[in-house]
């Protein structure tokens, strides 16, 4: 399943997608994504900006609540088109600009090998794990 990255941002320079990555971050497909998405208590990992990450500290700490954290790697999450396109800085939503710009930083610092884990003060952190195969 291929992912689909949303080509609307409403601010291009905060959408981690288009970084390039260096051969050494690991590629997951998304067949291992969905082996850790599979009972109601195991690791959630999701897709934000084509980068998986373990986003299983957030069940309980998503100000949005678990149902929407939940909904991230359906197709028409954040007015997505596709499944696994959704993005932090896609349009007008309640991570726009500052939690987008929090993970593109924290983005960057994970492809330069400074490891993946990003804090979002006071709710909790997740954990870049790689890019998602295409
Ligand atoms: C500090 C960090 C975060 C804040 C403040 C935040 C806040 C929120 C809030 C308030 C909503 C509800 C918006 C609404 O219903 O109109 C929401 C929705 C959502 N959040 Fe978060 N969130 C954060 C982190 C995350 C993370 C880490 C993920 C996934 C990895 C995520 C995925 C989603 C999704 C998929 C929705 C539903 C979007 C939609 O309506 O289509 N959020 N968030």
């Amino acid at each position: 399943m291929p992912a689909v990255i949303s080509s609307d941002h409403a601010d291009p320079s905060l959408s981690a997608c288009s970084l390039p990555s260096p051969s050494s971050v690991p590629s997951i497909s998304a067949a291992e994504l969905r082996l850790h998405n599979s009972a109601p208590d195991a690791p959630f990992w999701a897709v934000v900006d084509g980068f998986v990450v373990d986003a299983s500290l957030f069940r309980t700490k998503h100000p949005g609540g678990l149902r929407k954290l939940l909904q991230t790697n359906d197709a028409g999450a954040g007015a997505t088109a596709g499944e696994f396109s959704f993005s932090f800085s896609r349009g007008k939503n309640a991570h726009f600009p500052d939690t987008g710009k929090r993970f593109r930083a924290g983005v960057e610092a994970f492809l330069r090998g400074e490891g993946g884990e990003v804090d979002f003060p006071p709710h909790g952190s997740l954990v870049i794990l790689g890019r998602l195969q295409i």
